[in-house]
């Protein structure tokens, strides 16, 4: 099924009924000490919806997700799972969590361990069930002070499948995975994501976030800076940057910014940045508008220069959350010139 149809469908709720929001996070602040972590996120995810939050260290990803697990209060504002408070969710066995770090438990087994955790749930997944899930069934018999960091990330994974979760949350699952490991984390995801579960998860990476999230939100200095879908992302920050020294420019600055693969024109000196979407296009399209350009150079965008620029740019507007949408042209920090 699309994955719009299969948002609507869970979102109807069985019997067509208008489900509560998976996740509703309302105006969330937290500081840690002098810290400002988080500092006014706003954000509907609705029941079905794979969501990655991507963002840079220290980005506020980890703090709002224990925030969201009820395992850190917020200073300001609220989080509602599927319409309840964390705790409460998280009782009832609806969300299923896998941590960054945190101890297995020593001296058991894998399935020990997967067993005893089974033991707290009212509704577990059968454990044999939560292992093949997990892609752990071959080290089911070996001890948790023996796993490598790979395995021992497919153990928390399993961990958080076993309350047979409608809500997944995931900080960082793939940190200490090999690329055969995490292709096959991500194939059992796709598994669980095809039930109709929500999901949301925490990455580094854009290509993770790209290839399984219906929706990305990006997170940088605390703030939700941009939120859409992974190619839309991948667009705005990824760009290359053509860059060109064009005598007397002042007076075609906005003719720049209009070309074909253009999202912004900036000046830095003499030279005349045009941020691109598609710099192939813009050059061509730069050297028959201004045949006088010379010195030109193409860059490839960096992501950390991205989130900087994407965070400057919220903070610039003191916008708290900067929606991509389809149509660029209705995306106005991404398309005007500065
Ligand atoms: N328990 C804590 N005590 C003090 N400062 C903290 C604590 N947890 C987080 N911070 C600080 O809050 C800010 C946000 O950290 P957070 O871990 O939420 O970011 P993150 O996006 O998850 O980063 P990473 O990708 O490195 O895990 C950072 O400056 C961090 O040093």
């Amino acid at each position: 099924m699309p994955t719009r149809d299969r948002v609507a469908a869970v979102a109807a709720g069985p019997r067509g009924r208008a489900a509560a929001a998976a996740v509703e996070l309302t105006g969330l602040h937290k500081n840690w000490g002098s810290v400002q972590a988080v500092r006014g996120v706003d954000v509907i995810i609705a029941p079905g919806e794979v969501v990655a939050v991507l963002g840079p260290n220290g980005a506020g990803k980890s703090t709002t997700i224990d925030m969201l697990l009820g395992l850190t209060a917020p200073d300001a504002g609220t989080v509602r799972l599927f319409g309840e408070a964390p705790g409460i969710a998280v009782r009832e066995g609806r969300v299923g969590a896998m941590l960054q770090s945190g101890a297995l438990l020593p001296d058991v087994t894998v399935r020990e361990l997967v067993a005893t955790f089974a033991a707290l749930h009212r509704h577990p997944l059968p454990v044999a069930e939560a292992l093949r899930r997990a892609g752990i069934a071959d080290i089911a018999g070996q001890r948790t002070t023996k796993l490598s960091g790979g395995q021992a990330q497919r153990v928390r994974f399993a961990l958080a499948l076993v309350p047979d979760p409608e809500l997944l949350v995931l900080d960082e699952p793939t940190v200490a995975m090999d690329v055969e490991v995490r292709r096959s984390f991500w194939s059992s995801m796709r598994e669980l994501v095809a039930d109709g579960r929500t999901v949301l998860f925490a990455t580094h990476y854009l290509e993770e976030a790209d290839d399984f999230a219906d929706r990305v939100l990006v997170l940088a200095g605390g703030r939700v800076v941009a939120d859409g879908t992974g190619a839309q992302i991948k667009a705005a920050v990824s760009g290359r940057t053509v860059s060109a020294v064009i005598p007397d420019v002042e007076g075609s600055r906005s003719s720049l910014s209009a070309l074909p693969g253009v999202l912004r024109v900036e000046q830095v000196g003499p030279r005349v940045l045009l941020h691109c979407s598609d710099s192939d296009a813009a050059l061509r399209a730069l050297l028959a508008a201004e045949p006088r350009a010379h010195d030109i150079e193409v860059s490839a965008g960096d992501l950390e220069d991205a989130f900087l620029a994407l965070t400057a740019r919220t903070v610039a507007d003191a916008d708290a959350a900067h929606h991509l949408t389809a149509d660029p042209a209705s995306a106005p920090s991404t398309r005007s010139s500065r």
